[in-house]
């Protein structure tokens, strides 16, 4: 299938876009006008409350061929891998490592090759995270998906996609994210053989920018390095399928005609793209390591403020020039709940058994840090001398709530039984002695 319009780009992020893949489609002082250009369809989709805060509101008007209403009736779906079931398993606080998710044998799409890891909150609490992970090795074909319980924040790790939405195209990379909101429909084509990658579906308040304080008016994640799609749309007919994440599970029902059906479409409520090597870091020039929050690219706050639903976090390469100071992550326990990532390279607080494509979890209050071979090495190292950290590229969803870790992912192979061994090496160097 092709789509028709423009493969680019208009930059911003949560701007008040407008985009015509035919011109003349949007209507000029008004939304719904009794007749749309060219017999166009008008519909409003709505991401937040009609009454959201100014400030807050997002919605867009999209110009379609049908309306997003036809199809046939929804039946519930089976689907073994992906779900939001957090409570199979007793949460643990026990530090928890996979080694990278195996790329599928079998023709596997992204929407078959979705696992769900972990996750907290849900669709009805409106608050909480499930997070996921990809491997796939084919196009979706003949079939749509939206997820009706939380946007997806797609972070590929291997092999580029190209996400067809109602909204317009979005090609992203490895070292680029995506977000899909809530309700959007969409298709996911594999540019490469394999795919494989994390997401986040976030059942609660909309990702943003997080605040800088007293950073200032720059720095960290810059609003026009966000890239939202023109319009692009396909006119086409045929016997295809329109699966919804809705209520936490699968429904699947027959669309007679492709969904990625606008023409035109106007507002701030769309799916974008970033590139995580434009991330501005930012960190300390005299000593100590600043806690993560710092390297915070979006946030899902929380009704308590300063308090996020989820943060997402990366770990870009960026020179370490504390001086007598131990550089890399520090030992800590936290009480919010921290799911990691690798894109590509290592973590500089993980020596080994941390490889792209895997993960680690480290529940609220659980102790963890540099492994032994990390922290020998980062106590020896001359602080006198700026180090480059490069080649490298972590990230971390974290939430307030504990992490539930699923059956399927405690039971996987790639579960490192091991793990806990990595922090055992740590020697006492007690003496009272010693200066
Ligand atoms: O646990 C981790 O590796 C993530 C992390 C990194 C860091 O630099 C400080 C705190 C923190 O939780
Ligand atoms: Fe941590």
């Amino acid at each position: 299938m092709t789509v028709s319009g423009q493969w680019r780009y208009q930059s911003g992020f949560g701007n008040e876009f407008a985009s015509e893949a035919l011109p003349g489609v949007l209507p000029v002082g008004q939304n719904s006008p009794q007749r749309v250009a060219h017999g166009l369809y008008a519909e409003q989709l709505s991401g937040t409350a009609f009454t959201a805060p100014r400030h807050a509101n997002r919605r867009s008007w999209l110009y379609r061929i049908r309306p997003a209403v036809m199809h046939e009736p929804f039946a519930p779906r089976d689907h073994a891998t992906f779900h939001n079931r957090f409570n199979e398993a007793l949460a643990t606080p026990n530090q928890l490592r996979w080694d990278p998710w195996p790329l599928p044998a079998a023709p596997t799409d992204f929407l078959d090759g979705l696992v769900t890891v972990a996750g907290n909150g849900g669709p009805d609490e409106q608050a909480g995270i499930g997070i996921h992970v990809y491997a796939a090795n084919r196009s979706m074909e003949g079939r749509f998906f939206y997820d009706a319980d939380g946007e997806l924040l797609i972070v590929p790790q291997q092999g580029r996609l190209r996400l067809a939405t109602e909204l317009g195209v979005l090609e992203v990379a490895p070292l680029e994210i995506a977000v899909v909101p809530r309700g959007v429909r969409f298709r996911v084509e594999l540019l490469d053989e394999v795919a494989r990658g994390y997401v986040a579906e976030n059942f609660g308040a909309l990702l943003k920018l997080p605040d800088l304080g007293p950073i200032g008016a720059n720095s960290l994640a810059l609003p026009r390095d966000f890239l939202t799609p023109l319009a692009a749309y396909e006119d086409v007919e045929g016997d295809f399928a329109l699966i919804a994440k809705f209520g936490g599970a699968l429904w699947q029902a027959r669309i007679g005609h492709s969904p990625l059906d606008v023409v035109a479409w106007h507002g701030n409520y769309a799916p974008y793209k970033y590139d995580l090597t434009r991330f501005n870091t930012v960190g300390s020039i005299s000593v100590d390591h600043p806690d993560p929050s710092i390297f915070t690219v979006l946030t899902s706050p929380s009704d308590t403020p300063g308090t996020a639903n989820m943060d997402f976090v990366i770990f870009p390469p960026r020179w370490l020039v504390a001086e007598h100071t131990f550089r890399p992550p520090y030992f800590h326990r936290n009480v919010a709940s921290e799911f990691m990532g690798l894109i590509e390279g290592a973590y500089d607080a993980k020596a080994g058994g941390f490889a792209p494509g895997g993960m680690s979890i480290h529940n609220g209050m659980s102790g963890h840090g540099p492994d032994a071979v990390s922290f020998e090495k980062a106590s020896a190292a001359d602080t006198t001398v700026p180090d480059h950290l490069t080649h490298t590229m972590a990230f971390m969803f974290e939430t307030r709530k504990a992490l539930r870790v699923t059956r399927q992912a405690l039971d996987s192979p790639q579960l490192q039984r091991d793990y806990w061994r990595c922090w055992q090496g740590l020697r006492k160097m007690f003496d009272p002695a010693r200066p």
